[in-house]
């Protein structure tokens, strides 16, 4: 049986793929989420560049799924959507974007050729508050030579924190991220993101996380984050 949150982050990623018109009343997940035009590859799903590995594991999590108790989250391009353009109204930022390159915008990390950049999947259990994020990095993502670039891996921190806190909290944004590297991660490796939902206090969402070789034997990176709810009524400077 799905949670009420599961449910809810479940159906604003698919009404941002099918333009689901807003509610009435839409809260601001539903306002930002739903939209008229994007691409509608959902690279969740496996796709040939996936090592044997990768989909093993994607096979294993789907498994999971069977009862309810995880969830599959999709994930798009989020390319040129009504209600993306909309984003910077939200932050009172509007006259700051340039609306032509916007419309361009696409999610960064969907923004490599398949295989060569980030390649991932996640999964949410609502029970745990937690979303496990199995990632395959290509080769493209080198910092040192062989291994991963230290932004590669606080992006797809970030990325899978982000969602978590997004799934819990509705529109949010990082306010904080603390990563302690502690061991190079193997170029083009598979490895697994776990992240925790850890308090909510008004508005801020605390996050951890840690990345983890698959057979959980090597701890790679371990990561705090905050995250704000933003307030919508609040004026930006
Ligand atoms: C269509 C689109 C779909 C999108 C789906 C994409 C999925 C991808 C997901 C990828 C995810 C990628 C995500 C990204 O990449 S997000 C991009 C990177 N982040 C940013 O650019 C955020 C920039 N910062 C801001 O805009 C503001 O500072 C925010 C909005 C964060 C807060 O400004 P706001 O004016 O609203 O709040 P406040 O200042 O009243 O503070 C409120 C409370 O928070 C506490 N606080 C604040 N900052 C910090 C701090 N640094 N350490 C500790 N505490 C901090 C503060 O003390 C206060 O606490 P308290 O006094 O109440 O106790």
């Amino acid at each position: 049986m799905l949670g009420r949150c599961a449910a809810r982050a479940l159906g604003a990623l698919r009404g941002l793929r099918e333009g689901a018109p807003p509610a009435r009343s839409p809260g601001p997940s539903r306002r930002l989420l739903s939209s008229e035009k994007v691409s509608d590859e959902n690279h969740s799903l496996p796709k040939p560049c996936w090592s044997k590995d990768m989909r093993l594991l994607f096979d294993q999590f789907m498994k999971k799924c069977e009862d309810g108790s995880w969830i599959h989250l999709p994930s798009y391009e989020y390319i040129a959507t009504q209600r993306s353009q909309d984003f910077p109204t939200f932050i009172h930022a509007s006259e700051l974007i340039n609306k032509e390159k916007l419309s361009q915008g696409r999610l960064f990390t969907k923004s490599f050729e398949d295989g060569l950049g980030f390649e991932y999947v996640m999964f949410y259990n609502d029970a745990e508050k937690r979303i496990v994020c199995v990632f395959q990095g290509g080769p493209h993502l080198q910092g040192m030579p062989g291994f991963f670039h230290g932004g590669a891996i606080a992006t797809m921190i970030d990325a899978t924190v982000g969602m978590n806190a997004i799934v819990s909290g509705g529109i949010v944004m990082t306010a904080n991220l603390n990563i302690d590297f502690k061991r190079p991660i193997p170029l083009c490796s598979i490895v697994l993101i776990n992240s925790q939902l850890d308090k909510i206090e008004g508005r801020k969402l605390f996050v951890s996380c840690n990345v983890q070789s698959v057979d959980k034997k090597i701890l790679y990176t371990e990561a705090t984050s905050l995250f704000v709810k933003l307030d919508l009524e609040k004026k930006f400077d």
